[in-house]
């Protein structure tokens, strides 16, 4: 199902696309992040188009979500990568005139700035003939999406620029890993149409955890990890614990816990917060567990028009071109 006309429009000379992300996937705190692709081929990610070249850089915005973004444009994440990407390239470049279909509700922990800031800078970096390397790209999407949640974190970012299940590697150059995955998994995406930004659910997370809480951290996203190198998917999803995040965001999401419940006994995997929420995904071990869940989701967590329920596979490409 394609939403948008305009996105079937041929005016442009280039048009890239970046998937939506679920950062922390439950048992990695800032350090996991996964993209997806809804089945049904749906864009459900961001796409910017260079329409051309001109004197001064214009942005306009369609798209399902526009009316979540900021007014005035000149506030918009795209333009302020562009000129992060300029001075991080070191010349002054030409001026275009952009388009950006908002496909990803705004504050809604799909990833949805982390993922106009992707497309942009991937855009800008093949359009003016990969100036940066990956690693230096990363970097600047990392410090965009760090300016509007406070902190840097790569969990939204370098999954949906790089496609995959993504773990972070601290103090490593090569800043994340793509870590195995079961194919047939599905994760069905259910945003409910409500706004919770990224910093107020930061807001509300301890400051200081005690030894043996860390310890307990550690030790669930190794076991996940190793579970998922070693192909035990038991193992792999039993593991999937919030010890972490989803304790102090509960209060937030109070729904959380009852549909959980719902949704288990009915046989799924696992129901956790994507990002800081108030998306929930819930991981499925084939389609029809995931249509049941995107069913029970749609009707129980659905509140309002903007709301929507995906059922996605991994996004093993990432940010491309169109
Ligand atoms: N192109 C853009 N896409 C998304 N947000 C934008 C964009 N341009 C500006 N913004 C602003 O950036 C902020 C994004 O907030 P926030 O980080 O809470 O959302 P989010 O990225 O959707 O959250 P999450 O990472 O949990 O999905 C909002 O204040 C929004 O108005
Ligand atoms: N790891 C981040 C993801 C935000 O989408 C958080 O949970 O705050």
């Amino acid at each position: 199902m394609q939403h948008y006309s305009d996105v079937t429009s041929a005016n442009y000379l280039k048009r890239y696309y970046a998937p939506a992300s679920t950062g922390n996937f439950s048992v990695g705190f800032d350090l996991l992040g996964a993209a997806f692709e809804p089945l049904s081929g749906e864009l459900f990610g961001d796409v910017l188009d260079i329409i051309g070249e001109q004197a001064e850089l214009s942005l306009d915005i369609v798209g399902r979500y526009v009316h979540q973004l900021p007014q005035h444009t000149d506030d918009n994440l795209v333009l302020s990568c562009f000129y992060a990407f300029e001075q991080k390239v070191g010349r002054t470049l030409p001026r275009l005139a952009l388009r950006l279909h908002k496909n990803l509700p705004v504050g809604s922990g799909l990833g949805s700035s982390a993922c106009s800031i992707v497309v942009a800078c991937y855009a800008f970096n093949d359009y003016f003939g990969q100036p940066l390397s990956p690693s230096e790209l990363l970097q600047l999407m990392a410090v965009a999406e760090g300016g509007v949640s406070g902190s840097v974190h790569y969990d939204n970012v370098a999954p949906s620029y790089l496609g995959g299940l993504q773990l972070m590697l601290p103090q490593s150059t090569a800043v994340c890993r793509s870590l195995p995955w079961f194919e047939h998994w599905r994760v069905v995406l259910s945003y409910p149409g409500t706004v919770l930004s990224t910093k107020a659910a930061r807001a509300v997370l301890p400051q200081q955890l005690s030894l043996a809480h860390s310890i307990a951290f550690a030790g669930m996203l190794s076991r996940f990890v190793s579970a998922m190198y070693a192909k035990d998917e038991a193992d792999a999803y039993c593991a999937l614990q919030d010890l972490l995040a989803e304790p102090a965001r509960t209060p937030l999401l109070p729904e959380l816990p009852a549909l959980r419940s719902a949704l288990m006994a009915q046989g799924i995997l696992h129901l956790g917060i994507s990002g800081a929420g108030p998306t929930l995904f819930a991981l499925c071990r084939d389609d029809a567990q995931a249509q049941l869940a995107a069913d029970y989701l749609s009707r129980h967590y659905e509140k309002n028009q903007d709301a929507t329920t995906q059922i996605c596979r991994l996004s093993l490409a990432g940010a491309r071109a169109l």
